[in-house]
């Protein structure tokens, strides 16, 4: 579902963001994300992939205002972030929202669905009770759910049923851009695809953009226009959807698809396999030169030493390694190669 990105309007632009967070065991830095730069155009969803603790929800969190950049610039309608008014700042944390992994998140259980669907316009303020009450029962509407579910309570509510509450409340409020934080992760498999279709739906309707945050590959490749891959609180590849699941340029970004399990979707079922070994390394101390050397296979002793620079190898594929080409990676070396069996 690649959307060529050309002459669309930014929602946001993100130079060289770091959040560093103060460790705990090890005295130094916890450097959650380093140096990432991207944007986010109207109607697009990027979607950001990497395993656990590479910075992908620190990244989310950011944009939506829960955290504060340690270094770089957020810019939003041509404003930088850090130029803004309070007033300014609040129209911001209303035009991105974050719905999050666990749909029991911001739903309290005291509350009937109405009360916390009325909950953010209230906070928002300028409408009646009664408008607040018609935009809620028509949100429930909007997301193919029946009006008499709102005097129910969210126990009462299946993942899925909870999970399009959690859109619907985001709606009154006019977002502009929407940090999805694996928002489909603990949903039962059979329901995933209706509630991916929904986002997709009210994107749509919306001109939305969307930050779609996920480790499942499968599920980002559904809903993104273009994906980064993040590793250790860097981007190593930014792509087309297309081109990075069919012509992938980072060797990280092969083993994250290779490593799918079976059975692999259609679009990965070409792929061959290639076992990443060891754990990630610790963002407090990570490894110099390129990140990712201590796991690739095509590591060489100029990985341990030079950073790799952030090459634009094809029209809107970048990527971030020393041994890869326009034409791909080149053969795996063959002592690294593991066992065929
Ligand atoms: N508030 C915090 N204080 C200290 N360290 C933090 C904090 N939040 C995140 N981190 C660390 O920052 C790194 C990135 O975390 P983050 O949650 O952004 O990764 P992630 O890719 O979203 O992982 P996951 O998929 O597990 O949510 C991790 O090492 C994490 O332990």
């Amino acid at each position: 579902m690649t959307t060529p990105q050309a002459a669309r309007t930014p929602v946001i632009e993100v130079s060289d963001l770091s959040v560093r967070f103060p460790s705990l065991d090890s005295g130094s830095e916890v450097r959650a994300v380093d140096g990432v730069s991207f944007s986010i155009s109207q109607g697009e969803t990027l979607g950001i992939i990497g395993e656990s603790g590479s910075g992908k929800s620190t990244i989310g969190r950011t944009l939506v205002g829960l955290l504060e950049p340690s270094d770089g610039e957020l810019v939003f309608d041509g404003r930088s972030s850090a130029s803004m008014s309070r007033r300014e700042w609040r129209a911001r944390r209303r035009a991105f929202q974050m719905i999050f992994q666990d749909p029991d998140a911001a739903l309290n259980p005291r509350m009937t669905i109405l009360q916390s669907l009325v909950e953010p316009m209230k906070i928002a303020g300028g409408r009646s009770a009664a408008e607040m009450r018609d935009i809620a029962l028509e949100s429930l509407e909007k997301v193919g759910l029946r009006r008499d579910m709102a005097q129910r309570y969210r126990h009462e509510l299946s993942g899925g049923q909870k999970q399009r509450v959690n859109i619907a409340r985001i709606l009154p409020l006019d977002p502009k851009l929407v940090v999805c934080d694996e928002v489909v992760a603990a949903l039962d498999v059979s329901i995933r695809g209706e509630v991916l279709n929904l986002f997709r739906e009210v994107q749509k309707e919306l001109g939305l953009a969307y930050a779609f945050i996920a480790h499942d590959i499968s599920v980002v490749a559904q809903i993104s226009d273009r994906i980064a891959v993040t590793y250790l609180g860097r981007f190593v590849e930014l792509g087309g959807t297309d081109d990075i699941i069919d012509r992938s340029l980072h060797p990280y970004t092969v083993a994250l698809l290779s490593a799918e399990p079976q059975p692999l979707p259609p679009e990965l079922r070409h792929r061959k396999r290639m076992v990443l070994e060891g754990d990630i390394p610790s963002p407090a101390n990570p490894p110099s030169g390129c990140r990712f050397h201590t796991r690739c296979p095509w590591a060489t002793a100029l990985c341990a030493e030079k950073d790799p620079e952030w090459r634009e190898l094809r029209p809107g594929h970048h990527v971030a390694c020393h041994h890869t080409t326009p034409e791909g990676l080149p053969p795996q070396p063959a002592d690294r190669r593991p066992p065929t069996d």
